[in-house]
């Protein structure tokens, strides 16, 4: 399997402190990983290196040509006078930078509504939903964007127990598709299901399985 999703020597820090020094990750199309650790422990900025939101101080982060993002929550899109459709609908702005949704990227936004089980609250305002309604909007919008990879931050934190379910197979068929699939959670069960398991400790990342 070809490798685009990797961290070669990758370091880095927050506040001018290093929080992950030297990673050497390798991330294969089509797996599963699942990243735990204490709260602080920085699966968080592991995954913002990732997705290149915070940069490497040293080292280097390969990527694939597309990588979709779904944060633990999403402060602007809570206070901007945005609807759940308007929300989903924005996992197709990288993909359509000049406008115009054509039919297809309408199909891939109600899809990924209806997999998370949000398509019925498409009017409402996303500032108005439940932590868990919110969070299943935010998987939607991930999903909507069809990369080649798909990090998700502590995604089953709000969920309920069919949201945890949807999720599972969610993430199944993104890797099935070929999807990097790379997940930070709380939950041991969650993790010992994915394909590989890493846990962040004193600023290094050791595996578990
Ligand atoms: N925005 C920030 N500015 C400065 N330091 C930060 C910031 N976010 C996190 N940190 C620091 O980086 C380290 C790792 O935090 P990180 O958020 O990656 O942990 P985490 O494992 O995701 O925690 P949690 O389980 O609570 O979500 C911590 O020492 C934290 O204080």
């Amino acid at each position: 399997m070809p490798v685009l999703l990797a961290l070669d020597a990758a370091t880095v820090s927050r506040d001018g402190r290093p929080v992950l020094s030297r990673l050497n990750l390798e991330f294969s199309p089509g797996t599963i990983t699942a990243v735990t650790g204490a709260n602080g422990s920085g699966k968080s900025t592991l995954l913002a290196l990732l997705a290149g939101l915070l940069p490497a101080d040293a080292g280097t982060v390969r990527r694939p040509r597309s990588l979709a993002f779904v944060p633990q929550r999403s402060s602007a899109s809570e206070t901007l006078p945005v609807t759940v459709a308007d929300v989903v609908a924005m996992g197709r702005w990288e993909a359509r930078p000049w406008g115009r949704m054509h039919r297809i990227d309408r199909h891939l936004v109600t899809a990924s509504a209806q997999r998370m089980g949000v398509d019925a609250l498409r009017s409402r305002p996303f500032g108005d939903l439940s932590g868990g309604q919110r969070q299943r909007v935010l998987i939607a919008q991930g999903l909507a964007q069809r990369a080649d990879a798909l990090l998700l931050d502590e995604p089953a934190t709000a969920l309920d127990d069919d949201g945890e379910r949807i999720l599972h197979d969610v993430l199944l068929e993104e890797a099935a598709r070929g999807v990097t699939v790379v997940h930070a959670t709380h939950d041991a069960v969650a993790a010992a299901r994915a394909d590989r398991w890493l846990h962040v400790e004193n600023g290094r990342v050791m595996r578990r399985h």
